[in-house]
């Protein structure tokens, strides 16, 4: 082990500007058609070296931190259980997660976090772990988590955790609009299979969505964001539809929910709108922010 080393790996939220899905699998996971982009909201993981494991968190002052749980339960734990045992080591060090992420939004906070702890634990214990590897260890800890690595804007297929890099030219004014309650993904997936008995086996291509990102253009990529989780979502969640309804009469292009939600993201055609459209939201939200995609993948940002 490498001694008197700390070490903090910085991890994206992620949106998805297409979510297609389709009837479930055998396993009982959904094939999807997602494209994800990264948002510049960042978990920070900080890892320091050390005989014994701990794993603690704090969070953005608009957050509930008992809603991260830390009782041995934290996907941060099974990501050092998992990169450990792929090589044979024994799990130790620090970990403080510094929370940006809504939890349970629909923005991926705990795959971001996961990811984050797969990079820093790597270099931690200098277990020069192949790309390909930590792809395939990513993708056994959640749908979510290989894109996490990766970052910028991607399609995912499978159940979301094949990742490929799709051309995007680029660059998105996003307003976003976390929910202080958040939603379950399997509950709202099993919502989706409710309301949706003929979904299809496999999504089809958004091929509007994929062209808009090519040629950089905010209307045409408006018009085409879709996500099918969302009648779920606004079914068990009405207050989100006028939300959304808020968030374009305030002058966003188009809004919606990202994800197996509650966060409502809304896109704007410049920066000057997007924080027009804040504006607007924050007299009746308390959080409401405004970011850029896409951006980086899970990334070190120090080493000392
Ligand atoms: C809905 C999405 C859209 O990007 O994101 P979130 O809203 O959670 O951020 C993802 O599919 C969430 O991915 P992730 O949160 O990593 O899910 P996992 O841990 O793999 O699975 C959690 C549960 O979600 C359901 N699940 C997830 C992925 C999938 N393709 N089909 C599913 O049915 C299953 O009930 C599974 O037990
Ligand atoms: N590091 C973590 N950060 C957030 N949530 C975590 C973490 N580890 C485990 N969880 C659990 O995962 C659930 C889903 O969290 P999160 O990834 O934030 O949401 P979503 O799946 O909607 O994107 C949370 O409700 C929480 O119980």
């Amino acid at each position: 082990m490498t001694l008197g080393k700390t070490l903090t790996v910085r991890a994206p939220a992620k949106i998805n500007l297409h979510l297609g899905v389709g009837a479930p699998r055998e396993d009982g996971f959904h094939p999807l058609t997602s494209v994800y982009q990264a948002v510049g909201v960042y978990d920070d993981l900080t890892v320091e070296d050390g005989d014994s494991w701990s794993v603690d968190v704090t969070v953005s002052d608009w957050m509930d931190r008992s809603h991260v749980p830390l009782d041995g339960d934290n996907i941060v734990d099974r990501a050092a259980a998992l990169l450990a045992g792929h090589h044979g080591l024994a799990v130790s060090g620090s970990v403080h997660i510094d929370k940006a992420i809504p939890v349970a939004g629909g923005m991926a906070g705990g795959s971001a976090d996961a990811a984050a702890a797969l990079v820093a634990l790597d270099r931690l214990w200098e277990a020069n772990t192949s790309d390909d590897d930590l792809l395939a260890l990513a993708a056994q800890l959640g749908s979510d988590v290989p894109f996490a690595l990766v970052g910028g804007t991607a399609l995912g297929t499978g159940r979301g955790e094949v990742v490929e890099p799709v051309t995007d030219t680029g660059t998105w004014w996003w307003v976003l609009v976390p929910s202080p309650i958040g939603l379950s993904t399997p509950e709202i997936y099993r919502h989706f299979d409710r309301l949706f008995p003929d979904a299809p086996a496999v999504p089809p291509m958004p091929e509007p969505l994929l062209a808009a990102l090519e040629a950089g253009d905010p209307h045409a990529l408006a018009a085409a964001l879709h996500n099918d989780l969302q009648p779920a979502a606004l079914d068990l969640r009405p207050d989100l539809a006028k939300l959304i309804a808020a968030g374009e009469s305030a002058g966003a292009l188009r809004g919606v929910v990202t994800g197996s939600g509650p966060t409502c993201v809304f896109l704007c055609e410049s920066a000057d709108q997007a924080r027009e459209t804040a504006a607007e939201l924050r007299a009746a939200h308390d959080v409401v922010l405004v970011t850029t995609g896409a951006v980086a993948g899970a990334h070190p940002v120090s080493y000392v």
